[in-house]
């Protein structure tokens, strides 16, 4: 096609012309700097900084940081759990020991990287020579990741960090604590329970201290039709470290069952949808390959 800037009247003389990306910018539309220069001289106002758009390319940007790290993990569980809990109190000791065994068992173990129990889960993963991931965030009164964990990441935004919880663990173990235990929890529940994820073993660990939530929703939540019986069995209660890991590992063969037969029913789907023509020439083709 002609170059509609070579008019036959007009006198041949070359034009400024100017490239950016796929736009052609000629004659006055050239620009006289570049992006770089104008990113790099210029200051400008700086209010956007403080305004939504703005903030959801950092959201964004904790994601890519995120998946990013945490990408080639491997097998993992998450394991959540008072910030409060001191080293002398015995559910830091079960905390280290869940470290420990989970990775004696194949997993990388997930904490919000803080103080009490995530330190203590961060410690026995660390010392068993596992990978043991901190997922802090950031507060007003900021306490920085744990010294025990070896890979981590600091978020701005707690929704940005259950994600990576979620999305990099099979199985949640649930130690007591507080509110940020609670909602790490329910979340972990309503995902199963909606079917957001699928087999997603949850343990609560120590019976005495959270049979009066399991009772309350029973008695309560289920009694009043809030939740089905079958929401009950999305988790296990114990207090026996053991008897916790056995629950994860018996849940992900399951699971894997669970995957293989979808991956088995969706082929005879894919068969059974296909045309008899197609398949004639599919058993044609067999026999002819096979020289039979
Ligand atoms: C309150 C104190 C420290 C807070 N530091 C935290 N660092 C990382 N993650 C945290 C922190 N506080 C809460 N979380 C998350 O919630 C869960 C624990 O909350 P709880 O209310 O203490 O049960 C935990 O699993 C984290 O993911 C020190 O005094």
């Amino acid at each position: 096609m002609a170059d509609p800037s070579i008019h036959p009247d007009r006198p041949q003389v070359p034009q400024p012309s100017q490239q950016r990306g796929p736009v052609v910018m000629r004659r006055n539309q050239v620009q006289q700097s570049t992006s770089e220069q104008r990113l790099l001289d210029s200051r400008g106002p700086s209010d956007w900084v403080h305004t939504d758009p703005w903030r959801v390319l950092r959201i964004q940007s904790e994601f890519i940081e995120g998946f990013g790290m945490l990408a080639e993990l491997g097998a993992a569980i998450s394991v959540f759990g008072s910030a409060r809990t001191k080293p002398d109190d015995p559910m830091y000791a079960a905390a280290e020991q869940f470290g420990g065994k989970l990775v004696g068992a194949g997993f990388a173990v997930i904490t919000g990287g803080g103080p009490g129990v995530m330190e203590a889960a961060n410690k026995g993963a660390s010392e068993a020579g596992g990978v043991s991931v901190g997922l802090g965030i950031e507060l007003p009164f900021e306490n920085g990741l744990n010294e025990w964990v070896d890979i981590g990441m600091n978020f701005r935004y707690f929704f940005t960090r259950k994600t990576m919880f979620v999305k990099y663990a099979q199985g949640f173990v649930v130690m007591p604590g507080g509110f940020g235990t609670l909602d790490e929890m329910f979340e972990a529940l309503t995902l199963a329970q909606t079917r957001k994820v699928t087999s997603f073993p949850v343990v609560l660990f120590g019976t005495s201290y959270w049979s009066g939530l399991v009772d309350w929703m029973r008695e309560t939540m289920l009694a009043d039709g809030k939740i089905s019986a079958a929401d009950l069995e999305m988790f296990t209660i114990t207090d026996d470290v053991d008897e916790a890991i056995s629950y994860i590992l018996k849940a992900g063969e399951i699971a894997d069952a669970a995957a293989e037969e979808a991956a088995a029913a969706a082929a005879r789907d894919v068969a059974e949808a296909e045309s008899p023509e197609a398949r004639e020439r599919r058993e044609a083709h067999r026999l002819g390959s096979d020289g039979s």
